[in-house]
């Protein structure tokens, strides 16, 4: 039976043991995010980052969540932490993402029915190497568990970008099938409570995308979130 080679990328996020992050390690997963964000649940220091880091194996990628952080917030986990990619789920412009000298991922806010232009967020994000579609904004948090309407993502997007939001086991293959995204972003569908990923959960993620991955008709050539 032919199979299509085709891997959606996985990130789960918000990590706060070390355990979860070697499981993620064997799991194959390709990015664990550690949050920074004032106010979240999951909110580590930089310094509690640095010791999860060095659970992480080797190949998988160490991403640090911000939103509205003060640039020396960042300077500190970049320096403390050493993140291969930034993400910034604020009202953070270019120029501020920029500064750091590593790539970052741009968060769209996708709550209270928001519809934005692929055209758009490159303009305004001309540094961003991929955008995340979350259900934040309209009064919600990220890493809520909340999914938004997926009807509502851009077409025109020139850019690889993450699905985030509600996403967990129950519907992340019907999320990948629909929507084939660079990468799927999961924090809560994964947890027991908030930072508490639960061991279970996070292998029946896992194996939904791939199950997802291994549909005839799942072909990069049709994925509008593929790099071009
Ligand atoms: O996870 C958090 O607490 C968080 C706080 C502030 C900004 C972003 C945060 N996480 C991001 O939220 C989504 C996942 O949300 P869900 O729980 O799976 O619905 C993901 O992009 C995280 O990076």
């Amino acid at each position: 039976m032919p199979r299509t080679l085709f891997r959606t990328r996985i990130k789960f996020c918000g990590l706060t043991r070390a355990g979860d992050v070697r499981l993620a390690g064997e799991l194959g997963v390709d990015a664990v995010g550690f949050v920074f964000a004032h106010g979240s649940p999951r909110r580590v220091h930089a310094r509690e980052a640095r010791a999860l880091r060095e659970a992480l194996a080797p190949l998988v990628d160490a991403v640090a969540v911000f939103r509205d952080n003060t640039a020396d917030e960042v300077r500190e986990v970049v320096r403390e932490v050493k993140p291969s990619l930034l993400q910034f789920h604020g009202d953070e412009d270019d120029a501020f993402c920029s500064r750091f000298d590593l790539p970052y991922v741009k968060a769209v806010a996708m709550g209270a029915g928001a519809r934005v232009g692929g055209a758009e967020l490159a303009a305004a994000h001309p540094g961003a190497s991929a955008f995340l579609f979350d259900s934040h904004g309209g009064g919600h948090d990220g890493g809520s568990g909340r999914r938004f309407d997926w009807s509502a993502l851009p077409t025109d997007l020139e850019r690889p970008f993450l699905l985030s939001g509600g996403l967990a086991p129950d519907n992340i293959h019907d999320a990948v099938a629909a929507i084939q995204p660079w990468g799927v972003d999961v924090s809560s569908g994964i947890e027991s409570s908030p930072g508490r990923k639960d061991g279970d959960l996070m292998r029946a993620f896992v194996s939904e995308v791939r199950r997802a991955d291994c549909r005839p008709d799942h072909a990069p050539a049709a994925a509008h979130g593929a790099l071009r």
